[in-house]
């Protein structure tokens, strides 16, 4: 899982490290994590409430991940709104952020390519940044690349 593969890429077990996961209510927080951390997550403690999302500590550092309901279109431009501002905080500056396309497996769900257009996610030029269609509920697209490909990229690109 997730945690083995962090695990290896970084060993230092004793610094906390954090992620922040954030999303509008509903969009899929709770159940994304769940998938992510399908080992075993005893030993996260959410930290800190904010906004709708939290600091988880124990975790991977410095990154930020941020969760969009796909097929809930009426929220798009609310979501939109609350990652723009996300993006302006000056604490989260440069933060790398993967944004999940989630619950693809809805008949009514926007392709990612939809929504990368509509929050004009090319315009984001101060951080490194990755759009990835997901379903939290069956876990398509959470593990394979998160845990392959995208963490482990964003994991080189901080620690050389
Ligand atoms: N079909 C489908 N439903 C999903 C998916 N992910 C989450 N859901 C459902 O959407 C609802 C909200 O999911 P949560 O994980 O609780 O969302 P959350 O972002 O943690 O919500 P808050 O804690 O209220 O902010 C639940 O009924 C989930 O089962 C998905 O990928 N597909
Ligand atoms: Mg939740």
């Amino acid at each position: 899982g997730l945690l083995s593969i962090l695990r290896k890429l970084k060993s230092a077990p004793d610094q906390e490290v954090r992620i922040l996961l954030l999303g509008l209510d509903n969009a899929g927080k709770t159940t994304l994590l769940k998938q992510l951390a399908s080992e075993d997550i005893s030993h996260i403690t959410p930290t800190q409430v904010t906004r709708s999302g939290f600091y988880i500590s124990k975790w991977l550092g410095g990154k930020k991940i941020y969760v969009i309901d796909s097929a809930d279109r009426k929220r798009f431009e609310e979501t939109g709104q609350e990652l723009a501002e996300l993006l302006e905080e000056e604490k989260l500056s440069c933060v790398p952020v993967l944004i999940f396309a989630n619950k693809q497996d809805l008949l009514t769900a926007a392709p990612a390519s939809e929504i990368a257009e509509g929050l004009n996610l090319h315009t984001i030029r101060d951080r490194v940044w990755q759009i990835q269609s997901c379903s939290a509920l069956t876990g398509e697209g959470v593990q394979n690349w998160v845990v392959k490909t995208g963490i482990s990229r964003l994991m080189r690109l901080d620690y050389g």
